[in-house]
């Protein structure tokens, strides 16, 4: 008696209009037999502007490949310029909602790295790169540190501010004076007159290490000692820096830091300008340690950046240059033939830029990409793709294109380690100030006033030209505005990691180097995707959701 329901045997219900099918132990044989290429499109047939116009990231997806290993093997590291490589291929971009010391020595302890920006005055700005040089992992190089003549009631005042309780006091109430006690929780918090001074209940029986100490050495004394707070001090006695129990153990734990073979500092990279005055910044910069210069401009193809370049590479050859932006194969020449280490990739591709629309030049960034990468790896030219990184899989499909690094603006503009405060938005939400470079709030920042020229706003990033070329009006090219609270990124961007990782396991490719060498070779596959297509690969259909990314 035929199963009617469910039965798929015999004629009821043929795959193939005729015929018996074929053995089913010879299908991965039929597959190379039977067809010409892979299924979908190789990088080459996608990024293909007379069919398909110039495509950004959201036009297309990756196929899925096969899945032979854990995603927990999948190594990420990539270089950034011709000498160095990073072992987390992520950047913070040098604008001043983004990268000032906080976001560079973090970007560099998590294995990426945050480029500084330059709307501010040489001096500032190399003292920022000092800040990154001399950053020792677990040492609080400046800790509040109180006076003698400090009361106990702000001391509970700053513990409730701060949020700990441990303050040196020294004889200044500075850093580098003499160390002379130490107060903690335990101290004020039973001592009931508010105006009795520190010294009469600090601690003066002081267990300190001097200069030079490692942190597993400090991890030990404050092991034998039982204290909460070791300060390091000079051969004087003048406290230098101050190490705290509670946060050893998370700062000894970064396995991917930035640095140089054979260095124990962190590695800096700081932008800056290409006109004339840029060369005093660049050697100001350089004193301070700096190890990647990235030359910042919307537009890179232009003798100012060509004359700038090789001016870098004659004095300085120590120092790796990194050239842009650019978004064409003629553009990437030019500075590829006057000795550039590294390209930056991006137009007007950026949340908070509106070069397109204003200057009716550049181009969609996954084009873009492709277009430099495939030509400057020729010669060995890392790049990186800048802007219009939403979320993990802007940043996956950036790297297929051929980018060795993706850096990030708005995607960070948001996380604790920014400059500037947090502030509740109208609609309620907790808020960062995030803004375009060329917005005129970053052209006429005072902050851009520190430098020699004479108008304060002519030292900035984005008004200098304004200045010189008697022009009178700021033509903006960038909005200012604000992004989410995102949180740390000591969270973030291992979450941006684990998500790279599971990405690039399910396209069956175990490193950023075998994604783009068999993205080159046709073996990664593509497809475009229409307008309801990417309706149908976002959240459609619920009533209402929350979308929480990682735990
Ligand atoms: N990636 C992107 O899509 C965009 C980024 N931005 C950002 O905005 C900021 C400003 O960008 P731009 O205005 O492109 O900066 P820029 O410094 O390249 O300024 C461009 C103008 O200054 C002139 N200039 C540069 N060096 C000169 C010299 N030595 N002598 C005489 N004139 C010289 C150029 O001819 C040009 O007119 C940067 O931080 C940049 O990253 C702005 C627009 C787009
Ligand atoms: O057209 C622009 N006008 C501007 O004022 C501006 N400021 C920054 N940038 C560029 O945007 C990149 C960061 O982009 P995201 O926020 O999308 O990550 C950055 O890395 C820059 O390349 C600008 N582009
Ligand atoms: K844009």
């Amino acid at each position: 008696m035929p199963i009617l329901n469910g039965d798929a045997s015999g004629s009821s219900a043929p795959l193939l209009a005729a015929g018996v099918p074929m053995d089913h132990t010879k299908a991965l044989e039929v597959l190379s037999k039977d067809y010409e290429s892979r299924d979908g499109l190789s990088v080459h047939e996608l990024i293909d502007s007379k069919k398909h116009g110039a495509l950004t990231y959201n036009d297309f997806l990756v196929l899925p490949g096969y899945i032979g290993f854990a995603a927990s093997s999948v190594t990420l590291d990539s270089p950034v310029t011709k000498r160095i490589s990073l072992k987390t291929p992520l950047l913070s971009s040098p604008m001043d909602t983004v990268t000032e010391d906080k976001m560079a020595i973090y970007m560099a302890l998590l294995g990426g790295l945050g480029i500084i920006h330059h709307n501010c005055s040489p001096d500032e700005q190399a003292e920022t790169v000092k800040k990154v040089k001399r950053f020792e992992n677990g040492f609080i190089s400046e800790p509040i540190v109180l006076s003698p003549e400090t009361t106990v009631g702000e001391a509970k005042d700053l513990r409730e501010q701060w949020g700990f309780g441990g303050f040196p006091v020294t004889e200044n109430g500075k850093l580098k004076s003499k160390l002379i006690g130490i107060i903690t929780t335990r101290d004020i918090q039973f001592h009931h007159s508010p105006s009795s001074k520190v010294t009469e209940v600090m601690s003066s029986d002081l267990v300190t290490a001097t200069q030079g100490t490692t942190l597993e050495e400090a991890n030990e004394v404050l092991r034998k000692s039982k204290k909460g707070k070791l300060p390091i001090v000079d051969s004087e006695g003048n406290l230098v820096s101050l190490v705290s129990r509670s946060d050893l153990m998370k700062n000894l734990h970064y396995p991917l830091a930035s640095k140089l073979p054979h260095s124990k500092q962190l590695i800096a990279a700081a932008a800056i300008g290409t006109r004339p005055e840029d060369k005093n910044r660049l050697q100001k910069l350089v004193d301070a340690g700096l190890d990647i210069v990235v030359l910042d401009s919307s537009q890179g193809s232009s003798m100012f950046q060509i004359e700038m370049i090789k001016y870098i590479k004659e004095t300085y050859p120590g120092v790796d240059v990194i050239g842009g932006n650019v978004v064409t194969r003629e553009q990437a020449a030019a500075l590829i033939g006057a000795g550039v280490d590294g390209l930056r990739i991006g137009m007007g591709s950026g949340s908070a830029c509106i070069t397109q629309e204003v200057m009716a030049v550049g181009r969609p960034q996954a084009s873009a990409v492709f277009s430099v990468a495939s030509f400057a790896a020729k010669f060995g030219v890392p790049c990186i793709a800048d802007g219009g990184i939403q979320n993990v899989g802007h940043i996956v499909k950036g790297l297929a294109m051929g980018a060795s690094t993706v850096m990030m603006g708005g995607l960070l503009a948001g996380t604790t380690e920014s400059p500037g405060e947090y502030f509740v938005s109208s609609e309620g939400k907790l808020v960062k100030a995030y803004r375009g470079m060329g917005s005129i709030a970053a052209m006429e920042d005072k902050r851009a006033g520190g430098g020699s020229a004479k108008n304060a706003k002519a030292a900035s990033a984005g008004t200098a030209r304004y200045f010189s070329e008697s022009a009178s009006v700021l033509v903006a090219q960038g909005v200012s505005g604000s992004v989410a609270d995102r949180g740390s990124i000591t969270k973030f961007v291992p979450y941006l990691l684990a998500g790279l990782q599971h990405s690039l396991q399910d396209m069956g490719e175990t490193s950023l180097k075998d994604l783009r060498q068999h993205t080159r070779e046709g073996k990664v596959r593509f497809e475009l995707r229409t307008v309801s297509a990417m309706a149908e690969g976002n959240v459609h259909g619920l009533h209402s959701y929350d979308k929480k990314l990682y735990s």
